[in-house]
């Protein structure tokens, strides 16, 4: 739950949350400042009961994780050890890895489908491929909370789906909160269950059906020359 004076919004567990607006909103600020990569200017961001500001780092890190667009600069390492470092929270100063780390390592390799490439190097990944590898990381780190910085950005139009169909699953299948931002209108429209739309210095928080029928999707758009239909959620270029 995130809160302000002027903003007030609520991502829960079993939901995709995507956080859209136009270019220079703040949706980047706000995802770093809810991770707390900067300090908040003003509000709280609470993790069920907890205030984040008032955590340990250890105990951030196990509650939540997040999926920047910056490569990390790691490219001698293979897949599975980059994944592996996922578990950095659990795994003390050496990070010696159990039998349980590296089952759970396997499995979140498993889970975004990128077992053929877990003995690459990460300099040999794809765009795609190499933010399937982070999505992996954050899963290894098994927190509750997971967000992601316009994954999507370098992604083709199958990649594109692709990802967001797997985030929706992850999101319902392993009860994770996922909030991601993203450009991609008419995907987060129809793989959203929840869209947090940034506008005017307010956040809109609702299911894209609700957001349409109260006309911030179309206000959002802001163009005659394009047709929203708030039944189907798709977008015509008239
Ligand atoms: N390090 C910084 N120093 C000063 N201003 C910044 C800094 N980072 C971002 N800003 C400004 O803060 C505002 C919000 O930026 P932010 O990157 O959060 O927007 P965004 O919605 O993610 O944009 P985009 O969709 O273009 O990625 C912008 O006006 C931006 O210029």
């Amino acid at each position: 739950m995130l809160r302000s004076s002027d903003l007030n919004a609520t991502a829960l567990p079993g939901t995709l949350t995507c956080l859209i607006g136009h270019n220079g909103t703040g949706k980047s600020t706000l995802l770093r400042t809810i991770a707390r990569l900067q300090p908040s200017i003003d509000g709280s961001v609470l993790i069920g009961d907890n205030d984040i500001s008032t955590l340990k780092p250890i105990h951030l890190s196990r509650m939540l994780s997040i999926v920047l667009t910056s490569r990390p600069d790691v490219r001698n390492m293979t897949v599975e050890e980059l994944v592996a470092l996922g578990r950095a929270p659990y795994t003390g100063f050496w990070g010696r890895l159990s039998a349980d780390d590296r089952r759970i390592v396997r499995h979140s390799i498993e889970s975004v489908g990128i077992t053929a490439m877990a003995e690459r190097r990460v300099c040999t990944l794809s765009d795609g491929e190499m933010q399937k590898v982070m999505i992996a990381k954050s899963l290894a780190q098994q927190t509750p909370v997971i967000l992601l910085d316009e994954p999507t950005a370098f992604l083709d139009f199958p990649g594109k789906i692709d990802l967001m169909l797997l985030l929706q699953r992850l999101a319902h299948e392993e009860r994770k909160t996922i909030l991601l931002s993203t450009h991609d209108l008419e995907t987060a429209l129809q793989t959203a269950d929840r869209l947090w739309l940034l506008a005017d210095g307010a956040l809109h928080d609702g299911t894209p059906h609700e957001l349409a029928d109260r006309g911030f999707i179309d206000d959002y758009i802001g163009r005659k020359s394009v047709k929203f239909d708030k039944q189907t959620l798709s977008i015509q270029i008239l």
